[in-house]
C-alpha cells in the first residue's frame, strides 16, 4: 500500500488528523530515564505506543536523534512502529534537497535506511532535486511550502510576478510535480490566511501542518481554512506539547491525552 493509501485509510478508519511529532530532547525526558543506556528509543517508544490510537502518522525530526547519534535508535523507533502499528505512516522529517546525483542518496536514506512511509523536501532547488524522491510513486513527498517559523516569509513571500512565491510553490506541486499523486504540502498552523490561499489553489493534496502546541497556532483555525472538501486531507503535528505534557512518571499516560484532546478539538471544527 502506498503512503497516501494508508493515509487516507487512517484518516477515515481511525477519525484523526493528529501527526505525533517524535522530537527527542533528554534534558525533558522523565528522571527514570537518566539511568537508560537506551532512553532516546526507550522513551519515543513509550510515546509512540501510547497516542498511536490517536495519530494519523508519526513524524521523527531526524536532527533530534543525529545529533544525539541516535540514528540507530531512530531505526530501530520506526521498525517498532511498522511492527506494533502497522496502519500509522511515518513521515520523516529531514527537509532534504540537493543535486540530483546526491538526492538519490537521500532517497535511499529515508526509504531504504530508514524504512519511512514519506519524507518532506526543501523544494528550492528546483524540480531535479526533488525528481528522485516523486519517482517512489509509493511513497509521500512532503515538500515545504509555507512554514511554520517566524520568519518564513522573509524569503517564501517574496514577490514573483505579482505573487508570493510560496503559491508558486503549491501551484507546481499541484499542478506539475504530483504526477504520481504522491505530493503533500508543509505549511504552519501560524498562519491560517495562508492556510485558505494554498488550499484554494491546490485542491485535495495534503498538508503536513506543524505549529499547534508550542508554536500557538489554533488548531481550529487550521481546520476551518484548509481541511479538504470530505473534511480530511491534514496531518497536523505537535511535538512538544505531546512529548513532554509531563515529565512524572505518568508522562505517557499524559502525551495520550494530549493527543486525545488534539484529537478531539480538530474533529470539532470538521
Ligand atoms: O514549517 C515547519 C516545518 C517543520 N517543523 C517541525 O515540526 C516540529 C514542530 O515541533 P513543535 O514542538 O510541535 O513545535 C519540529 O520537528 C520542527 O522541526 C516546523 O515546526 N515547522
Amino acid at each position: 500500500m502506498s503512503f497516501m493509501q494508508a493515509l487516507r485509510r487512517r484518516w477515515q478508519q481511525a477519525d484523526t488528523l493528529v501527526c505525533v511529532g517524535l522530537d527527542p530532547e533528554p534534558a525533558k525526558f522523565p528522571a527514570a530515564f537518566a539511568a537508560d543506556a537506551d532512553a532516546v528509543f526507550a522513551f519515543n517508544r513509550d510515546i509512540v505506543d501510547a497516542t498511536a490510537q490517536y495519530a494519523c502518522a508519526f513524524k521523527p525530526q531526524i536532527a533530534h536523534f543525529a545529533a544525539l547519534r541516535a540514528e540507530d535508535a531512530l531505526t530501530r523507533l520506526i521498525a517498532h512502529i511498522h511492527a506494533n502499528h502497522p496502519d500509522v505512516p511515518v513521515i520523516l522529517d529531514s527537509k532534504r534537497g540537493d543535486i540530483g546525483s546526491t538526492a538519490q542518496h537521500y532517497v535511499g536514506e529515508a526509504f531504504e535506511r530508514y524504512r519511512a512511509d514519506a519524507v518532506t523536501v526543501n523544494p528550492y532547488l528546483g524540480r531535479d532535486s526533488v525528481q528522485p524522491f516523486l519517482d517512489r510513486a509509493d511513497r509521500g513527498v512532503v515538500i515545504l511550502c509555507r512554514t511554520s517559523n517566524p520568519g518564513a516569509g522573509d524569503l517564501q513571500d517574496l514577490d514573483v510576478g505579482g505573487r508570493p512565491l510560496y503559491q508558486l510553490v503549491a501551484e507546481k506541486v499541484a499542478r506539475d510535480w504530483n504526477e504520481h499523486g504522491n505530493c503533500a504540502l508543509v505549511v504552519g498552523a501560524t498562519w491560517p490566511e495562508q492556510l485558505r490561499e494554498v488550499r484554494a489553489i491546490v485542491g485535495d493534496v495534503p498538508f503536513l501542518v506543524p505549529g499547534v502546541g508550542a508554536q500557538g497556532g489554533d488548531a481550529g483555525a487550521v481546520v476551518s481554512n484548509a481541511k479538504s472538501a470530505d473534511g480530511t486531507g491534514l496531518m497536523i503535528s505537535s511535538s512538544r506539547a505531546i512529548l513532554y505534557a509531563s515529565n512524572g512518571t505518568d508522562y505517557a499516560e499524559a502525551a495520550a491525552n494530549a493527543a486525545r484532546e488534539l484529537r478531539d478539538e480538530i474533529n470539532r471544527h470538521r
